[in-house]
């Protein structure tokens, strides 16, 4: 669990939101919601901040997550928790090909704790793609992770995934909300 990237793409089946039958409203409302995360957790706690666990440039063969970009050489993997209140509320998870990072887009590789979306929501060429869903059920790797952050818990935790275009450049985000999330309140 140490530093290994966790593959979500992979430990979880991932749906359109029309397939999805047992989430209640109150979070399928919060998994598609297509404005910022970042600017909706900030209105929703004191402090906001984002912790890097960590950044790594990798191949696709190497670390096949998701399949989106299993055709590009380079990947930079980003793992970051978006904190609300000193707790972790997200587990967020970015994939962008190399192919990408490219122009002004090269910043990206380069932001640190800064929010991800605070760079994206800025560019008027932004685009998003469906919201996909999926359920991280009680034991899963996600449930692991919780444990080391002091926030174990027995139900399921919900994710969202879309693909991000930005000047037509792809990359993935994946983001899944914590047991502290205020959606399982
Ligand atoms: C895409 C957004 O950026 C958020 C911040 C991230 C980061 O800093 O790595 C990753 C995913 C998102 O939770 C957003 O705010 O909607």
């Amino acid at each position: 669990m140490l530093n290994q990237l966790l593959n979500i793409a992979s430990s979880a089946t991932w749906q359109e939101a029309e397939s999805v039958d047992n989430c209640s409203q109150k979070v399928l409302s919060w998994l598609l919601d297509e404005s910022s995360l970042t600017k909706k957790l900030e209105q929703h706690c004191q402090s906001f901040n984002v912790e890097v666990r960590q950044q790594v440039t990798t191949n696709s063969e190497a670390t096949p997550l998701s399949v989106h970009f299993s055709d590009a050489q380079q990947i930079l993997v980003r793992e970051v928790f978006l904190y609300c209140d000193q707790r972790a509320h997200v587990f967020a998870q970015t994939e962008i090909p190399s192919q990408t990072l490219s122009d002004s887009q090269q910043a990206l590789a380069n932001i640190g704790s800064e929010s991800l979306g605070r760079f994206l929501f800025q560019s008027t060429s932004l685009k998003r793609g469906t919201i996909e869903i999926a359920e991280f059920k009680s034991g899963s790797l996600i449930h692991q992770l919780c444990h080391t952050l002091d926030q174990s818990c027995d139900h399921s935790l919900w994710a969202r995934r879309s693909l991000f275009y930005i000047e037509n450049k792809p990359l993935l985000v994946s983001e899944v909300f914590l047991p502290a999330s205020e959606i399982y309140q």
